[in-house]
């Protein structure tokens, strides 16, 4: 279900576009990822069961130094985004949100001992950056999965709350993701291990994103649509841009790749949902991605839209997934 929002005024019904499992050369199929009866976060690496401690470098935490069980097991959301003081924003947002005792002090970064990522946590809510693109997501995403397993946390949903470039909607548009696709419009991801190239599929939970579609009828003041979301390995060229430092194409090669990308059912242009959608599939982590966009790519490449203007389009996202928290802890009073 692709391209699909409440308002008619943005409806558009977009071909079909399921993940597939071909590649290039020496692809490699993946297992799926966890035991079905029970919904923990099974990690798939036999080597770490004969680890005497698993350091995660880049949270500055660890097994042995750190109780994770205590720390987190009561964690079910995980919410990630590429900034850090967005995730804090989100944190202390939530926070009030959910009606938790305690002040906005008491809400400290988890991940202090490191500048690579923050992480802060208030109730069942951890909220977590991860930097820019898709080699800095990836590292973070091995590390916090490793984290939610041994802290043998259960039924666990993870969404990504970011910002992204438009294409032939509104800006200020909140897209919530039915299939990450990458830059030749296919919903696969390629990783890369040892000299082989491995195709991940990048398909993402078809009933979250329904349930945050839903949720999205309670707040007016913005669209949300479901579409397909691309993901690149790099802002400027990676997305067509004209403004960068390197560009070697024309407006009109930009402007007819942009207009099959929204042909393709594309909605949004951003840097990190294929592998998220990839690694949180094989783990069987229920994921989203949801993010608002600051600009439509059909009519310009800067974001020049003042600060405070691009600063409450970032709140959007945060707002829909507020009310899928609280209705998900029976906390929703709606308006
Ligand atoms: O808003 P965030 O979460 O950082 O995501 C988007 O913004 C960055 C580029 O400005 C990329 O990381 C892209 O994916
Ligand atoms: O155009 C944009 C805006 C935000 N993030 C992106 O990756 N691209």
């Amino acid at each position: 279900m692709v391209g699909k929002h409440r308002r008619s005024a943005w409806h558009s019904t977009l071909p079909d576009s399921r993940p597939s499992t071909t590649s290039s050369s020496r692809t490699t199929k993946q297992p799926l990822g966890i035991n079905q009866r029970n919904k923990f976060v099974h990690v798939k690496n036999p080597h770490l069961d004969s680890m005497d401690e698993d350091i995660l470098y880049h949270l500055d935490l660890g097994t042995k130094t750190h109780n994770f069980p205590a720390m987190f097991g009561d964690v079910k959301f995980v919410c990630v985004g590429g900034s850090p003081n967005r995730m804090k924003a989100f944190a202390l947002f939530i926070h009030k949100e959910l009606g938790f005792e305690g002040s906005e002090e008491d809400i400290q970064d988890i991940c202090a001992g490191t500048d690579r990522y923050c992480m802060y946590k208030t109730g069942p809510v951890l909220s977590i950056s991860h930097g820019m693109g898709i080699p800095s997501i990836s590292i973070m995403l091995h590390e916090l999965i490793k984290l939610l397993h041994h802290a043998k946390c259960c039924d666990v949903t993870i969404i990504r709350i970011g910002t992204s470039g438009g294409i032939g909607i509104e800006p200020g548009s909140v897209v919530i993701t039915d299939t990450a696709v990458n830059s030749f419009f296919k919903p696969q991801f390629e990783q890369i291990i040892l000299d082989t190239v491995v195709t991940r599929s990048t398909e993402l939970d078809k009933e979250l994103a329904e349930e945050l579609l839903n949720c999205s009828e309670e707040i007016r003041e913005f669209p949300t649509l479901i579409g397909h979301t691309m993901c690149t390995y790099d802002f400027y060229e990676g997305q067509g841009r004209l403004d960068g430092a390197l560009c070697f194409f024309s407006n009109e090669r930009k402007l007819d790749y942009l207009q099959r990308a929204y042909k393709a059912g594309i909605r949004n242009i951003e840097m990190e949902s294929t592998v998220f959608a990839a690694m949180c599939g094989l783990c069987d982590l229920k994921a989203a991605v949801v993010c608002v966009t600051l600009l439509n790519r059909l009519e310009c490449d800067q974001i020049s839209s003042p600060h405070e203007v691009l600063l409450e389009y970032q709140q959007r996202p945060q707002q829909l997934i507020s009310i899928l928290i609280k209705k998900r802890l029976g906390q929703h009073n709606p308006k």
